[in-house]
């Protein structure tokens, strides 16, 4: 924003920015007749030198000007390319954090070494970012011919890379890569149990290619990796027969009786307010048999620690039959079931319930049963790249956009003036009355241009269109090549051939952008082409020599027929897309032609509707098949674009101001998950959740200052038995005189520690703290991707309130905040209970006749498409520190002592644990343990 109001004070603010970056570039210049006289080792030396320096205490910015010097002088020797001066200006914009506006064609990927190198040498990682992962491998194998001649490593990420290459990658002083690539491989990291399984080392500086379609075109899309849970529909079903036999059986009851059972008969007693639905102990046992007899069970005790999954479902299908009521809490709707809203009574299409409670109510009303698809981690470009401490952006096309850039990212846009100047010609646009009316001018154009000799690119804004078009040049008799936005190496071969005599190339707009168009031919690939198989050798040379001569006389040819013809079919809505098709054109200085061909029946033409005085004038215009140019209408459709642009700047900003929120959150939650990654042992972490568990559950029945009357015994009787696993002799201790809640608690609190210390019995110390240190980290990202799943149904929800005359995204914040203390202390909650009622018995040997007490049977939501573990590493660097409990309790400051030798054997955290080899995989995988991390046991 400065930039534009500073540039009506003071002219141009941008013109005495990049004046005063000359003094550098001096420098620059003036070490080059040094830097010629050194020979190829000296070059490459001049790496470690600077290396030197920086450890002696030498700042980057030092050693900048002989550090570009240096990649000029390798770059003529290794790319045959100098880098111009004003390339070395936005080489110092790129390293100083900066938007570096370049006219396309400037060479951007060549003004990214410069920064790339200065600041690689540091060793703490360079990541360059392009658009598609063609580009990414181009960039490395190109610009990587220079880097790896001065010395340094480079990776690229492309997609089916192992984890181990793509830590290797990673581990590159340079690492060449696209923003989905990056973006998918930090939530991934950020799901994994181990840091050893990482691949991505900690931010340091990247410099984004196109940078304007990466953080504006495609900030609104986040990335999210999300999973099916595995498909349970039968058990859903199975449950549903069982529970509504329950039913029906405690209704004869009841009908024998006379009217309701007494307390404690029947098979369940229901609770209306939790709206849940407890089993009596007859009805326990009945179920059980039931179960059993349904083949549902894995062992034969209904509340054994392999059933758990069971019993969760076997309740959700007791609330769904017993509780929830249709036509009140949902109707059913071309066979799917929707919620009613309860307030409202408005129905919630697109909602559902968590935790399988949908489901089973699908399976009661005999719906399809959806399998659940859980978002498990997302994030969106913008607060990827926020991450960076320094990040460089390079584009033809920022200007426009300069307020939202600095609004949003802080990021500064420094437009770099061409190197020559640009003479390419925009025309004015054509208008017509209809898409054939223009379709038919379009392709009577290019017949004639191609004729001509002059080569044509032709701009459409879909593949439909492309199609189209090519009928038309079909009927037209003119010989052309189509490309859609899909770049792949084989288009990059009809690139490579598009800026030949005549030719004809149609492209979406889209697969337009960073795209080089040789005039006269691309060298490399008609050698590819056209010497396939030869060898190398005097004929071979001779060869490539002949083809060189060709392309230049062909190039002649070219620039005398006026260089490439741009020929835009439609206006996008946004202008800085078109600029960048022009773009093709005149680079480097050469000649070019671009010009627009519009209509009434153009999607950007219709937002003016077809009643404004702006259609009106352009029908009355128009007779059919004519066209118009009018420097009127022109500006009228930049009108119309502006008017769009900044529409989509506030849609952009809002998703910002909503992502922030979650952002934050996810910030805690990684750094958290990051240190529990790091510690060998997280028992002060485990101690403090169950105090706080257990002050919770006490201070939620008896609350503070309340009188012994008021207290809720009941659920206080129920938290202890079920959350805690605990037998107490609650009645007598309420019977003593001066009973108070926090005497309750302490007992508690020393009951449950000494029931720990009982289960933990002999089972070897480091197993039992890989034991907690796994089980943190499962109950966290489950709690983690359920919270999400409810900040996305809160996003909808909070709209609703705009007609409350409340701030939508206020309440929003609020809400989330709230949600997320809930999440917390919910995870407190349940890992205190995992680890005090699931059963752990250490492996005897010999090993155990039958399968012995599993870990509990953790949700397998990662089971999803995405296997975030498939982490071949042998490697070893996890060091074992300790973490402190920050988040999870109050104990800051307390660290941990480490112990351990440092996850050596950690290949199977769980060996010393009688595990069964059938049983899920503690790790959460969903695989089998034997399968999965048993495998090597
Ligand atoms: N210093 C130089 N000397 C010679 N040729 C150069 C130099 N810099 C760039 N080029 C050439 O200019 C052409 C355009 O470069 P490049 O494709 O990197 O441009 P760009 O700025 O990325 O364009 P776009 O905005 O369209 O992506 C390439 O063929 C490149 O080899």
């Amino acid at each position: 924003m400065w930039q534009q109001v500073a540039k009506s004070i003071f002219g141009s603010s941008n013109d005495r920015y990049v004046r005063s970056l000359d003094k550098t570039v001096a420098r620059i210049n003036a070490l080059e007749e040094q830097l010629i006289d050194f020979s190829d080792d000296e070059l490459r030396a001049q790496t470690e030198k600077f290396r030197l320096q920086l450890a002696d205490g030498k700042t980057l910015d030092d050693i900048l000007p002989e550090a570009f010097a240096t990649v000029r002088e390798a770059s003529k020797r290794v790319l045959g390319m100098r880098h111009f001066d004003v390339q070395m200006v936005g080489g110092i914009v790129l390293h100083r954090g900066e938007i570096a506006e370049m006219k396309t064609g400037e060479g951007k990927t060549l003004v990214a070494t410069l920064a790339t190198y200065l600041n690689a040498i540091e060793g703490k990682g360079v990541h360059v970012v392009t658009v598609n992962d063609y580009l990414a491998t181009r960039d490395a194998e190109w610009m990587g011919r220079l880097h790896k001649f001065l010395g340094l490593t480079v990776g690229v990420i492309v997609p089916n890379l192992s984890e181990q290459q793509r830590r290797d990658a990673y581990a590159a002083d340079i690492t060449y890569g696209t923003n989905n690539e990056l973006g998918f491989d930090y939530l991934r990291d950020n799901m994994k149990q181990e840091r050893r399984q990482m691949v991505q080392r900690p931010f340091n500086f990247a410099i984004v290619d196109e940078v304007d379609s990466i953080l504006i075109d495609e900030a609104r899309t986040p990335l999210i990796i999300s999973g099916p849970t595995e498909d349970k529909s039968e058990l859903y079903i199975a449950l549903d027969a069982v529970v509504k036999q329950l039913v029906a059986d405690q209704e004869a009851l009841e009908r024998e009786n006379g009217g309701p059972l007494a307390e404690g008969e029947g098979y369940f007693t229901k609770d209306e307010k939790a709206r849940s639905v407890s089993l009596t102990e007859d009805g326990a046992e009945e179920i059980e048999q039931r179960l059993a007899a349904a083949g549902l069970m894995t062992t034969d005790n209904l509340y054994d620690v392999e059933n758990t999954q069971i019993v969760h479902h076997l309740d959700q299908a007791m609330r769904a039959v017993v509780m929830f009521k249709k036509d009140t809490d949902y109707i059913v709707k071309d066979e799917k079931v929707v919620i009613i809203d309860e307030f409202t009574g408005r129905m919630m299409d697109g909602r559902r319930w968590s935790n399988g409670l949908h489901q089973a109510v699908e399976a009661k009303e005999g719906a399809e049963i959806q399998p659940e698809n859980q978002t498990m981690a997302s994030i969106t470009f913008q607060n990827y790249f926020r991450m960076y401490p320094k990040l460089g952006g390079m584009t033809g096309t920022a200007a426009t956009e300069a307020a939202e850039f600095w609004d949003i990212y802080k990021l500064n846009v420094v437009e770099i003036p061409t190197n020559v100047p640009v003479s390419r010609v925009d025309e004015e646009d054509e208008f017509y009355k209809n898409t054939m009316d223009k379709f038919a001018a379009i392709a009577k154009a290019i017949r004639e241009k191609s004729e001509a000799g002059q080569p044509v690119l032709v701009g459409t804004v879909s593949i439909e269109k492309s199609e189209l078009l090519s009928q038309f040049l079909e009927k037209e008799g003119v010989k052309h090549a189509v490309l859609n936005a899909r770049f792949h190496e084989q288009e990059a071969h009809i690139v490579a051939q598009a800026g030949r005599i005549g030719a004809v190339t149609i492209a979406t707009n889209m697969a337009g952008r960073g795209t080089d168009i040789q005039l006269g031919g691309n060298l490399e690939f008609r050698v590819e082409d056209e010497l396939a198989g030869m060898e190398e050798g005097p004929e071979r040379d001779a060869a490539v020599a002949r083809i060189k001569e060709e392309i230049a006389e062909e190039k002649a040819r070219v620039l005398a027929s006026g260089g490439l013809f741009v020929l835009g079919t439609e206006r996008h809505e946004s202008r800085r897309i078109d600029n960048q098709l022009r773009g093709r054109s005149g680079r480097q200085g050469d000649p070019g032609l671009s010009r627009f061909y519009l209509c009434l029946e153009d999607d950007l033409l219709r937002i003016f509707g077809p009643d404004t005085l702006f259609a009106k004038m352009m029908n009355a215009n128009l007779e059919d098949g004519e066209a118009i140019g009018s420097k009127w209408l022109s500006k009228a459709i930049e009108t119309a674009q502006k008017k769009v642009e900044a529409r989509n700047y506030e849609m952009r900003k809002q998703v910002v101001q909503y992502d922030d929120v979650m952002n934050d959150q996810r910030k805690v939650i990684y750094e958290q998950r990051a240190e529990i990654m790091d510690s060998e042992r997280v028992d002060d972490v485990v101690e403090e959740m169950r105090r706080d568990a257990i002050n919770a559950i006490v201070a939620e029945s008896c609350p503070p200052g309340s009188y012994p009357e008021q207290w809720n015994v009941e659920q206080l009787r129920q938290r202890i038995a079920e959350d805690l696993g605990l037998q107490v002799p609650l009645d007598d201790w309420l019977a003593e005189h001066e009973v108070e809640p926090e005497l309750i608690e302490e007992r508690l609190q020393d009951l449950a520690e000494q029931k720990l210390a009982s289960k933990v019995g002999d089972i070897p110390e480091d197993a039992w703290r890989r034991v907690e240190k796994s089980i943190l980290l499962e109950r966290l990202d489950y709690h983690w991707k359920e919270h999400l799943a409810t900040l996305d149904a809160l996003r909808q929800v909070v709209f609703l309130r705009a007609y409350a005359q409340k701030q939508p995204i206020n309440e929003y914040k609020q809400e989330a905040f709230g949600l997320f203390e809930t999440m917390l202390e919910t995870l407190r909650e349940d890992v205190t209970k995992v680890l005090l009622t699931a059963e752990f018995r250490a492996a005897a040997p010999p090993p155990p006749q039958r399968p012995m007490g599993a870990l509990p049977d953790l949700p397998s939501f990662l089971t999803g498409h995405v296997d975030p573990f498939t982490g071949e590493d042998n490697s070893n660097d996890g060091d074992g520190s300790a973490m402190d409990p920050g988040l999870f309790g109050t104990l800051a400051g307390s660290p941990v002592a480490s112990t351990g030798s440092g996850g050596a054997q950690v290949d199977d955290p769980y060996a010393g644990m009688a595990i069964s080899r059938n049983a899920p995989c503690p790790c959460g995988s969903g695989n089998k343990y034997k399968h999965c991390h048993g495998a090597q046991a």
